[in-house]
């Protein structure tokens, strides 16, 4: 039920957070501040009755990649890397429940006794219900990313839109932390951040969400209250959609 005059644009959403922005200024691990923080903007769409799927990436812990470049199999770093997922997540729920949002914690890879195990179904009725739901473990499969496990359940569970919240304000025409000249776009095509190779989301999740025409907005998650109006229909960040 809503809890103030504010209402969303969207019914359902899947919200992808930036594992490494859970650092905060830390240079690994999990800034309870930052976690506290998320629980209360997640709140507040709870509040005027948003379902919200979460997809929570690992960067803060490990990623696959950084792990192969250091020595480690590939394929181990990666299932590395969907566990720091696991772990987020169950950081996030406990942070989320200190708030009382009801949060439940799905895995891609079954692991019994600690989260339940992925699926559809069963998430479509916990969201239906009003629980948050965070979808933890990526795809299940190494040589993804979160952002594809992002796109991927939000088109499963029938969301109206993914919500990418990252360090950066929205997708500029190259790196804003790497150049100072970058430009910000407000509205990009599929097509076009995929010619472009724009490195804010991988190419991958960018091509699932064109094939099945599922609008993709980023903002800033440091900017306090954008979450909020971007889901009641305030202009925050890029919108990439088919244009
Ligand atoms: N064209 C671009 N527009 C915006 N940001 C870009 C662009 N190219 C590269 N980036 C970088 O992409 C980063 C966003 O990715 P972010 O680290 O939030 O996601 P991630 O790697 O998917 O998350 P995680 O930390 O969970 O692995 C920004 O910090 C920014 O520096
Ligand atoms: O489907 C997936 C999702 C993730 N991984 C591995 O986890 C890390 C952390 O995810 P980020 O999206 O980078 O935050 C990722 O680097 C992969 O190593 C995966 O294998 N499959």
């Amino acid at each position: 039920m809503p809890v103030n005059d504010k209402s969303s644009q969207y019914k359902r959403i899947l919200l992808k957070l930036s594992g490494e922005a859970l650092m905060g200024e830390q240079n690994f691990g999990i800034d309870p501040a930052v976690l506290n923080r998320m629980a209360l903007e997640i709140g507040q769409l709870v509040g005027i009755g948003v379902q919200v799927g979460l997809v929570i990436g690992g960067g803060n812990l490990f990623r696959g990649a950084a792990l192969s470049q250091a020595g480690l199999d590939r394929v181990t770093g990666d299932h590395m890397g969907m566990l720091a997922t696991v772990m987020n997540g169950l950081a996030m729920r406990d942070a989320l429940e200190r708030a009382n949002i009801r949060t439940r914690v799905m895995s891609a890879i079954p692991m019994s006794g600690v989260v339940e195990h992925y699926d559809r179904r069963t998430a479509i009725r916990y969201l239906t219900s009003g629980d948050v739901v965070i979808f933890s473990a990526g795809t299940g499969n190494p040589f993804f990313t979160t952002d594809s496990a992002a796109c991927l359940r939000g088109i499963e569970v029938d969301c109206d839109v993914v919500i990418k919240a990252t360090k950066v304000d929205g997708v500029y025409d190259k790196d804003p932390v790497k150049y100072a000249d970058a430009v910000k776009y407000d509205q990009l095509s599929y097509d076009s951040a995929l010619e472009q190779k724009l490195e804010v989301m991988d190419l991958t999740a960018i091509c699932l969400v064109r094939d099945h025409d599922m609008p993709v907005r980023v903002f800033d998650m440091n900017k306090p209250g954008a979450l909020l109006n971007l889901v009641v229909g305030g202009d925050e960040g890029t919108l990439i959609d088919r244009g």
